[in-house]
């Protein structure tokens, strides 16, 4: 007899924006985000015997997203998502997880004549800002903080040399390359009491010291190599921020290619002449780590 092992449902892809206006000063400060809940619990009728009793249905789930998005704090959204998470799991006895996530989408204030515009705003890139949390029964809240798609290139200061050769290396070693790669890091949180400890955590600025610290190794290491470089940014964000205890990276390598141009009238490309290069879009190096207070045992 199959049985069901697992399963969770929710709503997707629910955009949310939220404006806070300041009557005395006119500034307002603008928040988009797109959130995804999913719950957990006592619903397996639901699947097994087509018993929509325990559903609460994906409708409601929305509409819980926009009054609690009324009602409280969108930001920072860590605090959001431990929120909507607290007010599913305390309000339906049968649901005994929720799992919330949150894109946050940038709007930069515009700046006019060289002043901050009170209540214009620009998308200046692609980059997120991502939250995952777990709120579990009686359990507390685990929350992982990222960012992703933040797309970073450097011209010089990245060598690779050193590597194990054999017959299938065809790859020259260099000691100077560029470097670009999209960032992805993640840092996930201790495990928190309940939403008033969540309340009491910087978000922001810890979002902002892993950002810095991300951008600050990437352009001053003189890079070995993807590894040793994205290893050096996960050990400063866990010194820098105390309540994590995890950090990860995914780099892709992007590869910009040499160009030999020496069949056009013997002109020089390679080597330190090298000035126009191939971007590549494929295939592309892909490296990841994870950089943890406690090593975990690996068996
Ligand atoms: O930083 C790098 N790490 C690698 O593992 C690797 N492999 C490769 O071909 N180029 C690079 N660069």
């Amino acid at each position: 007899m199959p049985q069901l092992s697992y399963a969770k449902y929710g709503k997707d892809n629910v955009r949310l924006y939220k404006v806070d206006k300041n009557e005395k000063t006119g500034v307002h400060t603008v928040i988009e985000q797109t959130v995804c809940t999913l719950l957990e619990g006592d619903i397996e009728t639901a699947y097994t015997e087509a018993d929509n009793g325990p559903v609460v249905a994906t409708d409601t789930q929305k509409q819980t997203i926009y009054i609690m998005a009324k009602q409280h704090a969108i930001d920072p959204p860590e605090q959001f998502a431990a929120t909507l998470g607290n007010h599913f799991v305390k309000t339906y006895p049968h649901i005994h997880a929720a799992h919330v996530k949150i894109i946050q989408h940038r709007w930069t204030r515009m700046t006019i004549d060289g002043k901050p515009h009170p209540h214009s705003f620009f998308r200046d890139g692609e980059e997120i800002r991502v939250v995952e949390s777990v709120t579990r029964e009686n359990q507390g809240v685990d929350i992982k903080s990222k960012i992703e798609k933040l797309l970073v290139l450097k011209s010089t200061g990245s060598a690779f040399y050193g590597f194990h050769r054999d017959e299938f290396t065809r790859l020259p070693e260099t000691w100077d390359r560029i470097l670009s790669t999209e960032v992805e890091a993640g840092w996930k949180w201790k495990t928190f009491k309940d939403v008033a400890e969540v309340k009491k955590v910087d978000f922001n600025g810890a979002w902002q010291r892993a950002r810095d610290i991300t951008l600050k190794i990437f352009a001053e290491d003189n890079s070995a190599s993807v590894q040793a470089t994205m290893y050096k940014m996960g050990e400063q964000i866990l010194a820098d921020v105390p309540l994590v205890e995890e950090v990860d990276y995914a780099l892709p390598n992007k590869h910009y290619f040499e160009i030999d141009l020496s069949w056009y009238k013997g002109l020089k490309n390679t080597g330190k002449d090298a000035t126009v290069f191939a971007p590549q879009s494929d295939p592309n190096g892909l490296i990841y780590c994870t950089v943890a207070r406690t090593p975990k045992s690996k068996l």
